[in-house]
């Protein structure tokens, strides 16, 4: 019987140190800072084979460049013109975050300057002269890291979401990717299912000269490897999907009779003013979206409206059940009541938290205005009402915006949450994965480990060619993780997609 051998998996990185992949491209440039804006300092970056050649043309000298020292030089147009005095840095191949000769040029950050040292390098462009350079398309500095082995597709995937981290928890996560702890997760899995084949590349070699039990053993211990492996993956999706909550930020509604201090409390629990990410006005009706740091969680509040009146007109009616519909959605419902108001929450308010409270959603409430509150009694008749109308279940917080008491607690309290909805309290950090690899997780690696299950919890152990199938399942799995890190053939399919989030400059 002529038996099949399981495929190549890897596709061996044979990288020429001296030949880079993208020797043969264009030389790049770009300002690597944020455009149009005036700063102290702006960053262009130049990347590729005629990197010193732009640095000595603007330098007008042909003195020797040496890499990695910071020096202080006159940038000239080619008409002799001075441009700017910059800090130039430049970084010999192959140590360089693209791998190729990168040169950095900080200079003094007005759009006058950038974009007349910008059109200076883009005039030295000369084809004919096989000088070619060209401005850089979104993301191409990365690409070319990637391109020339400096980086893994999952790193490139962390860069990206390190520099689009708002809050703490959010770069927290994108440490996972960036500084590699992902990648090696992968490389680890990979091998796993690579060692595994070889066991079953060794049954289709030898199986006729192997006893059955012998042979059976080894499918055994391989499946029992499997399982171990699929759970491992199952964990890490688990974890991945709980903690792209800090990613999307932690949504919250925040319901509350009118002038109850609803901006205000959402001024007073951001970390502070300028951490107000953005602010979605929408109708008169429907509900306000600001996004906020609060303690380093992103957090998403609606501001809702539908129940600022007490009216119960039909508009008003449908306001109320969008602000329901929104509540199904939410991590966790905040009330804010104004204790001097009478009553404290108006009929539609009461009627959509009874709503909720059906729903099991997280729910906060919380009585503002604390300086208000003539006596203790005041307060212990406010909590004795809500009580009645709400029941017992829910925690109380008493704060005030004006004086900010109470608010340090009611932070905590809702840091607690956070943490408990995000599973950031355990000792792992917490992990992000893009939707490329979870769909790659899915689709090719957990595909091919059931698919390997199926075949053999169908066939027979010593029938050869379930063996083979069943390898193959498995090279499906490990060629899956290939795809994800950027090893496997066929790569410049995905390239599109993580390529396509990134600016230019970067
Ligand atoms: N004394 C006192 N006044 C407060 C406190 N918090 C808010 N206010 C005042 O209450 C009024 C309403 O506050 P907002 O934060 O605008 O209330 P709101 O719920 O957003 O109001 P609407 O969106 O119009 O329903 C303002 O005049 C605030 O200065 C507080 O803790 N103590």
């Amino acid at each position: 019987m002529l038996l099949r051998v399981p495929p190549l998996l890897l596709k061996c990185q044979l990288r020429c140190q001296s030949q880079l992949a993208t020797s043969y491209l264009p030389t790049i440039y770009a300002l690597s800072t944020a455009p149009g804006t005036k700063s102290a300092i702006a960053v262009v970056r130049v990347s590729g084979t005629h990197s010193k050649y732009i640095y000595h043309r603007l330098n007008n000298s042909e003195k020797k460049l040496i890499p990695r020292r910071t020096l202080l030089r006159n940038l000239y147009a080619t008409d002799k013109n001075l441009l700017d005095k910059a800090l130039t840095l430049f970084f010999d191949s192959p140590k360089s975050y693209t791998g190729e000769d990168l040169l950095e040029l900080h200079l003094h950050g007005g759009k006058a300057v950038t974009s007349s040292v910008l059109n200076a390098i883009g005039s030295l462009n000369d084809r004919n002269s096989g000088i070619e350079i060209r401005y850089a398309l979104p993301g191409e500095f990365t690409q070319r890291a990637f391109q020339n082995g400096k980086i893994d597709l999952t790193e490139v995937e962390g860069i990206r979401e390190l520099i689009d981290a708002e809050t703490e928890t959010q770069r927290q996560c994108a440490l996972s990717s960036f500084n590699g702890m992902n990648k090696n997760l992968f490389m680890f899995w990979r091998d796993k299912i690579i060692n595994n084949i070889a066991q079953l590349t060794a049954i289709i070699d030898f199986g006729e000269d192997t006893e059955i039990e012998d042979t059976n053993n080894i499918l055994q211990l391989v499946k029992e490897n499997m399982v171990q492996l699929k759970e491992e993956i199952n964990q890490f999706i688990q974890k991945v999907e709980k903690t792209s909550i800090l990613q999307s930020g932690i949504k919250v509604v925040l319901l509350g009779p009118p002038n109850a201090g609803k901006s205000s409390l959402i001024n007073s629990i951001s970390s502070d003013d300028v951490s107000i990410i953005s602010q979605t006005p929408g109708t008169t009706r429907d509900a306000v979206e600001t996004s906020i740091d609060v303690n380093g969680y992103k957090v998403t509040i609606s501001d809702t409206a539908g129940i600022r009146s007490h009216s119960s007109d039909e508009i008003e009616l449908l306001g109320i059940e969008r602000t329901i519909k929104k509540s199904e959605q939410c991590d966790l419902c905040l009330l804010i009541v104004d204790p001097s108001s009478k009553p404290l929450i108006n009929e539609n308010l009461t009627q959509m938290i009874q709503s909720m409270q059906t729903r099991g959603k997280e729910f906060i409430i919380i009585v503002n205005k604390q300086d208000l509150l003539t006596n203790e009694n005041h307060l212990k008749s406010v909590i004795g009402s809500l009580k009645e109308k709400l029941g017992d279940q829910f925690p109380i917080i008493t704060v005030s915006c004006k004086t900010q008491e109470g608010i340090e607690s009611l932070i905590k309290q809702l840091t607690k949450i956070f943490q408990r909805l995000s599973e950031t309290t355990d000792e792992s950090s917490p992990i992000i994965a893009s939707r490329r690899v979870k769909e790659i997780l899915h689709s090719d690696v957990l595909y091919g480990i059931n698919s390997f299950f199926v075949t053999t919890n169908t066939g027979v152990g010593d029938d050869a060619y379930d063996v083979v199938m069943a390898s193959e399942h498995l090279s499906h799995a490990a060629d899956g993780i290939g795809k994800i890190t950027g090893d496997a053939v066929g790569i410049e399919e995905i390239l599109g997609v993580v390529f396509a989030k990134f600016c230019v400059g970067k």
